[in-house]
């Protein structure tokens, strides 16, 4: 991988692009996509072995994942205390010596990731920080209640002060083909979050096949979603290399043939320093350098960044901590 200069103040997704405001559905372009299931899946097995970067350039890349990650608690048992706890990690997400060695000071996290009665709490513990608080609404994660009440849930999202949205999708439109109703209910969505940034979540481990993955991708864009997402982490199947190849190879057909750059948010299981590096050569590979700032590109994680820490701590010190000195909330 080549070097990369993270930046130092990754506060707010500055727009480096013009927001996707989508487009009519287009039944033709939809029906047309296919997806190689065997080639990418080849293609996918052959990524985490790929030779890594070393020594300070990992550090590089490793800072630069933390400033994607949107720092995630969603557990039925979140109290305000642990996103309070979860803040206070977003705004100083590595042990200050070990970022003044770094030459990294003030480096934050992209957002943090909430549910909606945690938003208000979220925005209060982030005040002054500049990172932005996004809610997973739209009844996260089966997204099975009634139209109207998701849609009034990101209403209340956005009024509590959450930046960003994550919606879910309706499996079942995809599962039947639906496009026109996938189409009709995420372009309502888009426009309930208003000035709110929406990341669709697919959650394509429940979507059957690549090409249903490759098809919802396309007219979630087409209805306006600024990212694509591939998981609530409830899944059973959530972020994969396969998903990421398909969805990153239809942001850069939409962006070929609109002008327009989607993001993209892989989330759930990724855990791992050497797995972010993965993801993240993979998005400058497919993408390019654009893909790598956290405007275009966020990890959907809860621990990442626990080992991250870990991984930055061996740079500089040359020893390991144990894990559970990384605890999140
Ligand atoms: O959107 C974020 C995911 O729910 C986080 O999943 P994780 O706990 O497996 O990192």
């Amino acid at each position: 991988m080549q070097t990369i200069t993270p930046t130092k103040t990754q506060n707010l997704p500055q727009l480096t692009h013009a927001r996707n405001e989508g487009m009519a559905l287009d039944l033709d372009w939809v029906a047309g996509v296919q997806a190689n299931t065997s080639a990418i899946e080849r293609r996918a097995a052959t990524l985490p072995g790929r030779r890594s970067v070393k020594k300070d350039y990992q550090a590089a890349w490793l800072c630069k994942a933390i400033s994607c990650i949107d720092l995630t608690t969603l557990s039925g048992d979140d109290t305000a205390g642990r996103v309070q706890r979860l803040c206070a990690k977003a705004r100083q997400p590595v042990r200050p010596d070990l970022l003044a060695a770094l030459g990294m000071e003030g480096l934050t996290v992209g957002a943090v990731c909430v549910y909606h009665d945690m938003v208000e709490t979220a925005v209060r513990a982030l005040d002054g920080s500049g990172i932005p608080v996004a809610a997973v609404s739209t009844g996260f994660p089966a997204g099975l209640s009634p139209l109207h009440l998701r849609l009034a849930e990101i209403g209340e999202s956005v009024a509590a002060g959450a930046r960003e949205i994550d919606i879910v999708i309706s499996r079942r439109h995809v599962l039947t083909q639906n496009w026109q109703a996938l189409y009709d209910e995420t372009r309502q969505m888009r426009a309930a979050c208003g000035a709110a940034h929406m990341k669709a979540i697919l959650a394509t481990g429940e979507l059957g096949t690549l090409r249903n993955v490759a098809r919802a991708s396309y007219v979630c864009m087409m209805a306006g979603a600024d990212f694509i997402k591939t998981s609530t982490g409830k899944e059973p199947v959530n972020a994969t290399l396969p998903v990421t190849l398909t969805m990153i190879r239809a942001i850069r057909d939409y962006r070929d043939r609109t002008g327009i750059k989607v993001g993209y948010k892989p989330a759930g299981g990724i855990s791992k320093a050497k797995d972010a590096l993965v993801y993240l050569s993979l998005m400058r590979d497919e993408l390019g350098l654009p893909w790598v700032q956290p405007d275009l590109f966020r990890f959907g994680a809860s621990s990442l960044l626990g080992d991250i820490e870990r991984q930055l701590e061996h740079h500089v010190t040359g020893a390991y901590s144990a894990a559970n000195r990384h605890a999140m909330g």
